[in-house]
């Protein structure tokens, strides 16, 4: 088969283009991508070696290899590994599959040159890295099993060059036709053993297989035989130590040995903000390394993002993406699980009823949680951090994870309307509020604005009752789970009666009274006029400026999450709220000033009825059912009054 010229689908264009006019700074870190890449495709074929004897692949001495040409000025990075076929190649190679492309481009499109690389660095580039130190790359693979391999090469420009290639050896080997040295620049020079040797040593020493060069080692003459001359050697020396991290204890890595192994896992470029080190021993046994990362990655919120979380047994791996040992609200975590009593056949079905996989799930869950919890306790400026990438998501474990919601609840923080910057936890909540408070007041809504402008708040904010003030959609659920903190439950300042009149309150028990029944023939008729949408009228202790709110019944949807089900495509039936009146608003008194008995007539007064009950939907930021109407009822009765 001739040569095929193809081109890169347009995502992958843009990428390598970046690559190719390399705004990220650091281009030492393509051989890290190239080893991992190399590393990860051996661990696949010896994974397949041991569970297909029929394999005709040889998996007996599974190695990188790099082989550096200082003449030609070229590098080859190759591995026997797993390989690829010629569509593997193709889709692998040709397009970006990765996701959040579409965001980082989005992203790269509103960012300054210089802060660019910063983007990259976060994205993670992978094999692309290539083009930021070879003018030109050729990948010549054989997939493990099959007779013909594949050529494939790129100057980086829009196309690529597929050619069949016959006598392939097993595996992967990507040449790279290096720029020329460019220190200023950081292109370093990679056809130098020297170089090569240090970059292994810093990034990918404990890659666990070996990563071999061929040396020139000079040999000097031998003394006992007459007129011997020096010779130079050429031998194979293994430039990494091959240590898996895990297995070691703490005190023995390095925070940038750590480092580069969470690059490794990850795919990431940035640092850990924690590390997790785990050795269980007894009943069950296995070592686990865990990172929390600093940066969000891409795909956060993407439904289709794989886990984290690699699986070993006794150091063989055995796959990248182990869902079953980590929950989703912990989806950011990477990392490393090496369990010495699976069988190395293990099956993702087998994974999911495993007793043991429980039980390790069930310890790193509770690992993970105190460990956050330990960021919040000693080190604030990288909680600070952690929450703002991740809080989000590991709210969702309030609502999916019963068993630990408790500790969850305990090492998060929520804004309230104790501070316009700092948001609180719920222990230094509670440290505020006094002896006698036995609930703790919440509110929701889509902004932390719009929510301060709700008049729910006048008697909290009056009273000096703080209210955290929640505006993630997750909120919205949680909440409503019935969960407590310190046997103190949520309660909702929307939601339910209020009573937060105090003992030194001018109102007696009798002067409310007294009110009651002076207001109730009002309360009523309005009752009867709003019947379409409201479910009662009452009045309020919840107000102090404001005339009119709407509350929901304890068990009643908030209107966020109303409108959250509808955008989502679910049917909600309108639910009717309880609208309250503020006995001491001027418009409140006038309105029952003119309402006089309840026999009279009050049907001049039905368009104010309304208009209150309009102001109380716009003044928690929802959305009038019919605006038109209430325009013209508005127009109405300014014309009157102007009149
Ligand atoms: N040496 C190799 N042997 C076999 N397959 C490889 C090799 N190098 C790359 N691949 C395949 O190409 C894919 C794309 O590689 P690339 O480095 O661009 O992205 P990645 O490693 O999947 O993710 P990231 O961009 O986060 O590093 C890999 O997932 C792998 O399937």
């Amino acid at each position: 088969m001739t040569s095929q010229v193809y081109e890169f689908q347009a995502q992958a264009r843009q990428l390598l283009d970046l690559m190719v006019h390399s705004i990220y700074s650091n281009k030492d870190s393509f051989l890290r991508e190239l080893i991992s890449n190399a590393s990860d495709a051996v661990d696949k074929l010896r994974l397949e070696g041991l569970r297909d004897k029929d394999l005709d692949a040889d998996i007996s001495d599974l190695a990188i290899r790099l082989t550096p040409d200082a003449e030609a000025r070229t590098l080859t990075v190759s591995d026997n590994g797993i390989g690829m076929t010629r569509d593997e190649v193709i889709d692998l190679i040709g397009t970006v599959a990765k996701s959040g492309t579409d965001e980082l481009r989005r992203k790269l499109a509103e960012t300054d040159a210089k802060d660019a690389g910063e983007l990259i660095g976060q994205f993670g580039i992978g094999f692309y890295s290539v083009f930021m130190v070879a003018d030109s790359v050729e990948l010549v693979t054989r997939k493990a099993g099959e007779s013909v391999g594949t050529r494939w090469s790129s100057t980086g420009d829009g196309t690529y060059t597929l050619d069949e290639v016959a006598d392939a050896p097993q595996g992967t080997a990507i040449t790279l036709s290096l720029k020329p040295v460019d220190d200023e620049n950081a292109v370093h020079d990679y056809a130098d053993q020297n170089v090569l040797r240090r970059l292994v040593k810093k990034y990918s020493d404990f890659i666990s297989w070996p990563i071999r060069m061929t040396v020139t080692k000079q040999v000097p003459a031998d003394p006992d035989i007459e007129g011997a001359e020096p010779t130079v050697e050429e031998v194979d020396e293994t430039l990494n130590s091959q240590k898996a991290l895990w297995a070691k204890s703490p005190g023995e890595v390095s925070d940038e040995e750590y480092a580069e192994f969470y690059r490794h896992v990850s795919h990431a470029w940035d640092d850990p903000l924690e590390t997790i080190s785990l050795h269980a021993e007894g009943t069950f046994e296995y070592q686990a390394l865990l990172f929390i990362p600093t940066q969000a990655p891409f795909d956060l919120f993407m439904r289709e993002r794989a886990s984290g979380i690699h699986l070993y047994v006794k150091r063989v791996f055995i796959m990248d993406d182990a869902t079953e040992l980590m929950p989703e609200y912990l989806r950011f975590v990477q990392g490393v699980v090496d369990a010495a009593d699976l069988s190395l056949n293990v099956s993702r079905e087998i994974l999911q009823q495993d007793r043991q996989i429980r039980a390790i799930r069930r310890r790193l869950v509770k690992k993970v949680i105190s460990s956050v919890q330990e960021l919040q306790d000693r080190r604030p400026e990288d909680y600070q951090t952690f929450w703002g990438n991740f809080g989000r998501v590991f709210k969702e474990g309030l609502i999916n994870d019963q068993d630990n919601a408790k500790a969850i609840l305990k090492a998060s923080v929520f804004a309230s309307t104790n501070s316009e910057t700092e948001p609180t936890t719920l222990v230094d909540y509670l440290s505020r509020c006094k002896p006698e408070q036995d609930v703790i007041y919440y509110m929701t809504g889509e902004s932390r604005t719009q929510i301060e402008r709700s008049p729910h708040l006048e008697a909290f904010r009056a009273k000096g009752i703080e209210v955290l003030l929640l505006s993630d959609p997750v909120d919205e659920v949680w909440v409503s789970s019935g969960i407590d903190f310190e046997g103190k439950q949520l309660v909702s300042v929307a939601k339910g009666v209020v009573d937060l009149d105090d003992a030194d309150a001018a109102d007696t028990d009798e002067d409310k009274s007294k009110r009651d029944e002076q207001f109730a023939p009002l309360l009523s008729w309005m009752g009867q006029t709003l019947a379409d949408d409201v479910s009662e009228v009452r009045l309020s202790s919840r107000l102090t400026e404001s005339a009119a709110c709407l509350v929901g019944d304890d068990f009643s949807m908030t209107p966020q999450l109303e409108k959250l089900y509808r955008a989502s495509g679910q049917p909600v039936p309108k639910s009717k709220r309880i609208l309250e009146l503020n006995p001491d608003n001027a418009l409140v008194t006038a309105l029952q000033g003119r309402f006089g008995g309840a026999d009279d007539d009050h049907a001049a007064l039905e368009p104010t009825a309304k208009l209150v009950y309009a102001t109380a939907v716009l003044a928690e930021g929802g959305d009038l059912d019919d605006p038109a109407e209430v325009a013209k009822l508005l127009a109405e009765t300014l014309t009157r009054t102007l009149g």
